[in-house]
């Protein structure tokens, strides 16, 4: 018989057994985060796929910086926006459902695609998984008006020690056309790591920790150190940051400190003399901006949603049956489709994204070493270094949508349904 901890708290309400037997499976696994069994409480049915759209909840902070003549305030502006995603990115989910989830693992070439329509007027998000082993999804948004574009690519990488520690590879590009600059600036942003804290009651959630970098064309770089409950300040989800000319971190042109999850305050200078007099801003979070998305028939069959969508019913029944056999036909056709590839010698073709060859990539070329980014990408841990391709993304945009009986025949073949 079981005997569930009836102290455990359940967030999900989907009974408390298994939470024991899912931390043992935790404290002894190998770091592929994708083969963790979890309780039902703590399946998530949005794919990582979907969470691309955090950088850009607020559009018109996105595309600020576009409008700011002088450079330095450019990269501040840069900064700030990075900081007010954080939020989203890493606390929306269990602000949401009480407790972190486990997102469901993307497939080879799944797409998430969507649109902000708001002040900033459109912002257009690309979102792809651009390799499968090791799981890495990448993305591209632009704002229509201003050109803001920010590309990007990610995987993790999970170690077990006390805790969850997840270490981000990959980075992000942002590219800011100000009028008054000759040409567009590029800000090459590097991820922090975390870890998962309230495993043990039973309600995980995010903590950051360790530092994180943004440095730009323009000769500015960032760093952001994180710390959380029982650090300097005591509180958790807590940031500092200071902006400097990049080699000169003595030099301290602003800095930033506060709670990510909450509000933060932007000085002038050194925070030693921070004060009302130097404060520049002070930051709370707004109301978001909502993505559009395409309704499920008028998506592409591997549209993240569409195609999860039998297991996203299941997932929300507590239906643990169906889950698994839904899941089970999707890595199922995929396998078949490797397979197929393999033997054919060919690959999957990416939809929206390139990869380029060592030494290729003039961000990396030119900022990596500010920010200790390697010039390949760390393209072994993440299928690639991955790029946005224009030409691919206009061929994707001219090409007709299959008809209905091409869409049951590629949901067939690539997803087994
Ligand atoms: C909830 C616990 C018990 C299960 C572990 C789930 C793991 C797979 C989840 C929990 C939190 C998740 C992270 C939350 C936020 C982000 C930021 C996003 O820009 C890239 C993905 C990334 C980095 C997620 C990767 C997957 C992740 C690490």
């Amino acid at each position: 018989m079981e005997s569930a901890p009836s102290t455990t708290q359940q967030s999900g309400g989907a009974g408390g057994a298994g939470w024991g037997a899912f931390l043992k499976s935790i404290a002894s696994f190998n770091g592929d985060l994708s083969t963790l069994t979890a309780p039902p409480f703590i399946l998530s049915s949005t794919s990582l796929t979907e969470f691309s759209s955090y950088w850009c909840e607020h559009p018109s902070i996105f595309a600020a910086p576009a409008q700011e003549p002088d450079a330095a305030k450019r990269a501040l502006l840069v900064l700030k926006w990075f900081l007010t995603t954080l939020k989203q990115q890493y606390a929306s989910r269990s602000e949401q459902y009480g407790n972190e989830k486990k997102p469901l693992n993307p497939f080879l070439g799944e797409l998430f695609l969507g649109r902000w329509e708001d002040d900033a007027g459109t912002t257009e998000l690309i979102s792809e998984q651009v390799s499968h082993h090791p799981p890495a999804t990448a993305y591209n948004i632009t704002n229509l008006p201003s050109g803001v574009r920010l590309e990007g690519y990610n995987a993790q990488k999970a170690s077990f020690s006390k805790t969850i520690n997840i270490k981000q590879i990959g980075h992000a590009v942002l590219t800011v056309s100000a009028p008054s600059a000759a040409e567009p600036d590029t800000y090459l942003i590097t991820l922090p790591s975390l870890h998962i804290e309230g495993l043990i009651f039973g309600s995980p959630f995010i903590e950051l920790e360790g530092s994180s970098y943004i440095t730009s064309s323009t000769g500015f770089t960032a760093k952001i150190d994180y710390s959380g409950k029982g650090w300097l300040s005591g509180k958790k989800n807590s940031f500092t940051a200071v902006l400097y000319p990049t080699g000169k971190e003595k030099d301290i042109l602003f800095n930033v400190s506060g709670q990510w999850t909450k509000s933060f305050e932007i000085h002038s200078g050194p925070a030693k003399h921070n004060s009302k007099d130097n404060l520049v801003e002070s930051w709370n979070p707004l109301p978001l901006s909502e993505l559009i998305v395409a309704p499920l028939e008028k998506q592409h069959p591997l549209e993240s949603r569409r195609a999860w969508a039998k297991v996203a019913a299941a997932i929300a029944k507590g239906d643990l049956d169906t889950v698994s056999t839904e899941k089970g036909k999707i890595e199922n056709a995929q396998r078949e489709m490797r397979a197929k590839e393999k033997a054919e010698g060919r690959t999957w073709s990416r939809r929206y994204f390139t990869a380029q060859h060592d030494g290729a990539d003039w961000v990396l070329t030119k900022l990596g070493a500010a920010v200790g980014l390697p010039e390949n990408g760390d393209a072994d841990k993440t299928g690639g270094l991955w790029r946005f391709d224009l030409a691919k993304a206009d061929a994707a945009r001219r090409e007709t949508p299959p008809s209905e009986e091409e869409a049951r025949k590629l949901a067939s073949e690539l997803l087994g349904q």
